[in-house]
This record gives C-alpha cells, sequence and structure tokens, in this order.
C-alpha cells in the first residue's frame, strides 16, 4: 500500500494471545500523511461449521459460558453457536472444523464446504474465520461430544428444527455472529427445506 508507512509494532501483552499496538502512518486522500495508532488483539483465525440433516430438518448447535459476552451482559453469558474452533498454527481450516465437530458435538464427518470467509472484527481483532457447511447422519455419531475437559471447555449439544434456530435468531437468543451468518446463509440457499408431511 503506498499511502502507509513507518509501521511500528508494541507488545501491550502477550499471554494466551497477542495485543499490539500499532503506530503508522497513512495518508488520507487530501494529501496529508497522519500518525495513527491502532491496538490489534491477535489469537490467530478460526474455524466455524453449520451442520444440518435435510432429512430431519435439524442443525446441530452448541451452548457455553462465554466470559467476554458476560462482560458485556450478564444476562448473555450462555452462548448458543455453530460448533467452532481456533486454527492450530499450521493447520488447515477444514482440518480444524472436522477435529472440533469430534470434540465439541460427537460426529465424526469426512468432509463439509466451505462456504463463507469474514472477519469477525476488523477494527480490534486480527481474526479471520473460515465457515463451512456440511451434513450430518445419526450414523456418524461417534461420541457425546462436549469439548475437552483438559481445557476446561464444558459444551452443551444441541440438536434443533432449523425453523427453532432461525426463530431463535430472529428474537435475539441466538446472538453469535458467525451462527447467524451461517443460518442466514443456510435460509438463503435453501439448505433445510422443511419435510412437508402427507405428500
Ligand atoms: N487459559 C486460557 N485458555 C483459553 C483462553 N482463551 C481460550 N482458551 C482455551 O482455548 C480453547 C479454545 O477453544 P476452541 O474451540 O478452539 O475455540 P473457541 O473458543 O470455540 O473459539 C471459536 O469461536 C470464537 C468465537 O467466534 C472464535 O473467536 C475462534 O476463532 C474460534 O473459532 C478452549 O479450550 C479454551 O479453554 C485464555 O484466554 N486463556
Ligand atoms: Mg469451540
Amino acid at each position: 500500500m503506498q499511502n502507509l508507512k513507518n509501521i511500528k509494532k508494541t507488545t501491550l501483552s502477550k499471554q494466551w494471545a497477542t495485543l499490539e499496538r500499532v503506530d503508522y502512518d497513512y495518508q488520507f486522500k487530501t494529501g496529508e500523511w497522519k500518525s495513527v495508532s491502532r491496538e490489534c488483539y491477535n489469537r490467530g483465525d478460526g474455524a466455524a461449521i453449520l451442520l444440518y440433516s435435510p432429512e430431519k430438518g435439524t442443525v446441530l448447535l452448541t451452548k457455553q459460558f462465554r466470559m467476554p459476552i458476560y462482560q458485556n451482559n450478564k444476562e448473555e453469558g450462555m452462548s448458543i453457536e455453530v460448533c467452532a474452533g481456533a486454527i492450530d498454527n499450521n493447520d488447515h481450516p477444514l482440518e480444524t472444523i472436522l477435529r472440533e465437530t469430534e470434540e465439541e458435538v460427537g460426529y465424526k464427518i469426512t468432509n463439509a464446504k466451505q462456504v463463507l470467509t469474514a472477519y469477525t472484527s476488523p477494527g480490534a481483532l486480527t481474526e479471520k474465520m473460515y465457515l463451512f457447511v456440511a451434513e450430518y447422519k445419526n450414523a456418524m455419531k461417534i461420541n457425546e461430544g462436549g469439548g475437552l475437559d483438559s481445557e476446561n471447555e464444558e459444551i452443551e449439544v444441541m440438536e434443533l428444527p432449523f425453523s427453532k434456530a432461525i426463530e431463535m435468531m430472529n428474537k435475539a437468543e441466538i446472538i453469535d455472529a458467525k451462527t447467524i451468518m451461517l443460518l442466514q446463509y443456510a435460509q438463503i440457499n435453501n439448505l433445510i427445506i422443511p419435510v412437508k408431511v402427507g405428500i
């Protein structure tokens, strides 16, 4: 970029993830150069997946306690989300999401389709998320899911009619951005057509 120079990074915190302050000079459209400072939180990239069953008309979601949400609103700490996980250093997003599907919801899927890519909060986070969809079937269930005890995860698996998930999204009971993106993707693309009884 021609309108960006003198980038200087200062690490403000380096623990679980890294918080950096980035100072830089940016040339605005008027031609004027200005010094700008932005804090960037880096916890890597992520992958998420909407697991759906066209036969049953259902989706598999998770429910877990999220401290950052609780910090914002004490009433909303238990978050309903699609299965998701952080991408380990050199993993491919697909490998990550197949592993997370086993750990969090207990299904062994072998394939998934990447449908969207999204920066989840570009004013603050470096995180890019790879969003997938995949069909699941009862025969693919290999364990109860729930996440890893060793990582202090406690994840409730929820199997819901797709229509119920959409209703929960519309009533702001589902308020996680990646989950909303994927539910709306499924809606727009008619992934789950309601079963018509008696036809
Ligand atoms: N000690 C410690 N552990 C942490 C911290 N933050 C996360 N962890 C641990 O790191 C693991 C993260 O679990 P994942 O399933 O890999 O990620 P996630 O929390 O579900 O995050 C997913 O969704 C996020 C929200 O949309 C995404 O930000 C993220 O990229 C990912 O896709 C969990 O075991 C959690 O205990 C922290 O600050 N300290
Ligand atoms: Mg997770």
